[in-house]
């Protein structure tokens, strides 16, 4: 049985100070080239990120010294998590360390949410899944400016102020370390597949999922000006993206080998900046235009039914409603192998609770059972269903599940995202 001792949890290896001033010329000077990209990507949100005049003026202008120090703040931010971050089990020895966590900011009471279980209050912001004080919401999403996962925040949050960030990781810090207020990240691919590493992590880190985005992805073969498909010996994109058009890429016929790259736009960035002319991106038509390609191939996904399913994620759980269609997704873990998944999965049928989504991974603190002389592997188990926790079925199920079971937790309960799925774009 997991217990919140056994959660992996943040570690920081020196303490994180946010104040009100912009980076020292030392940290301008020493941090990494992700350092600067995030910099200025993230002066993208200054604007609207869906305007790509606006976008390009902004690369072009940015300056550490800008008129926005809080949003500098962020900035940083971000780079900063990066390198001084390490995720690491979390036991009573190294809690000690987390506490010693200085933060120079009155709003953000970092140590609070990081030293264990100390549940703050629900108010009255967290009962909408509205941006906050109506103010702009900080929304923090795995990439650079003219990823997918961006335009999935900007459907999500139409006012937020959106962060990139490199590493999925630091997405999930970022809204533990109250640099941002929501995180958005991809879950499920309906070409693809699952997104593993965001399930493992929802694990790992202690946000609730408070809601979900369905995005059509229009996926295109992306290159500098100038440059024909037979120049062409390489393409990278991020792995879901190469997954989705792998049967078009080889009906091609081109000559190319396949790379990946940390996401659709970072493949773009990098063709733009490093003035590759041998190489294309899969991404969309606007990272093509924010990074000056050209649209080589339209539509390259293997099938026009291509979504994407992201969740928004918060420090605080929503209030579950019964007036309009929730989700609700759950992880457990079982002792006794597959007839126990048998009967935890009847307990929604016996309700007639419908299962959206299962998902199997391993179990990282007990992979394996030695049965006999023989191993078995040891699974966590992801479920998404039809119902909303403030549902009396729903929790009568789980107060079920719960009995089969040896962990359980809600990963939280949604609004259905119930958008038409019809309109093209990701763009
Ligand atoms: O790399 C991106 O643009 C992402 O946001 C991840 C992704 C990749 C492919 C499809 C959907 C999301």
């Amino acid at each position: 049985m997991f217990s919140a001792g056994q959660l992996f949890s943040v570690t920081l290896t020196k303490p994180i100070i946010l104040t009100d001033s912009p980076p020292s010329k030392h940290l301008r000077h020493t941090r990494h080239r992700q350092f600067t990209t995030q910099c200025t990507n993230n002066l993208h949100s200054a604007t609207n990120p869906f305007d790509p005049a606006a976008v390009a003026a902004s690369v072009k202008n940015f300056t550490f010294t800008g008129p926005s120090k809080n949003r500098t703040d962020l900035q940083t931010s971000c780079a900063i998590i990066s390198s001084t971050i390490i995720g690491k089990q979390h036991d009573n020895e190294n809690r000690k360390g987390i506490e010693n966590i200085t933060v120079v900011n009155a709003e953000r009471v970092l140590d609070l949410e990081l030293s264990g279980n100390i549940r703050k209050p629900l108010t009255i912001n967290d009962m909408s899944t509205s941006p906050m004080h109506g103010s702009e919401i900080r929304v923090v999403y795995q990439g650079v400016p003219g990823a997918y996962s961006e335009t999935a925040a900007a459907k999500a949050y139409p006012n937020g102020e959106f962060i990139p960030c490199e590493q999925f990781e630091q997405v999930f810090q970022a809204v533990e370390l109250w640099i941002a207020d929501r995180a958005v990240l991809p879950l499920e691919n309906s070409l693809g597949g699952s997104v593993h590493r965001t399930y493992d992590l929802l694990l790992r880190h202690r946000l609730h999922i408070v809601g979900e985005v369905q995005l059509p992805v229009r996926h295109c073969l992306l290159a500098l000006p100038g440059v024909n498909k037979q120049d062409l010996n390489r393409v990278i994109s991020h792995p879901q993206a190469l997954a989705q058009c792998e049967l078009t890429l080889t009906k091609l016929d081109l000559k190319i080998t396949r790379e990946s790259s940390n996401s659709t736009a970072g493949a773009a960035e990098l063709i733009s900046e490093s003035n590759l002319r041998n190489t294309a991106a899969i991404g969309s038509e606007r990272a093509a235009k924010i990074y000056g390609l050209n649209v080589l191939v339209e539509g390259i996904h293997d099938d026009c039914n291509n979504f994407t399913r992201f969740l928004m994620l918060a420090r605080e759980p929503i209030i579950p409603r019964i007036d309009q269609p929730f989700r609700t997704s759950i992880v457990f873990a079982h002792d006794n192998g597959t007839s126990v998944l048998f009967k935890v999965l009847s307990v929604f049928a016996f309700r007639n609770i419908n299962l959206t989504k299962i998902e199997s991974r391993p179990h990282r603190l007990r992979p394996i059972t030695i049965v006999g002389s023989a191993k078995r592997f040891e699974y966590l188990f992801y479920v998404d269903f039809d119902a909303s926790m403030a549902d009396v079925r729903a929790q009568n199920a789980l107060s079920d599940v719960q009995e089969f079971t040896t962990f359980l937790r809600v990963l939280g309960s949604y609004p259905v995202d119930m958008t038409p799925l019809c309109s093209s774009g990701g763009d």
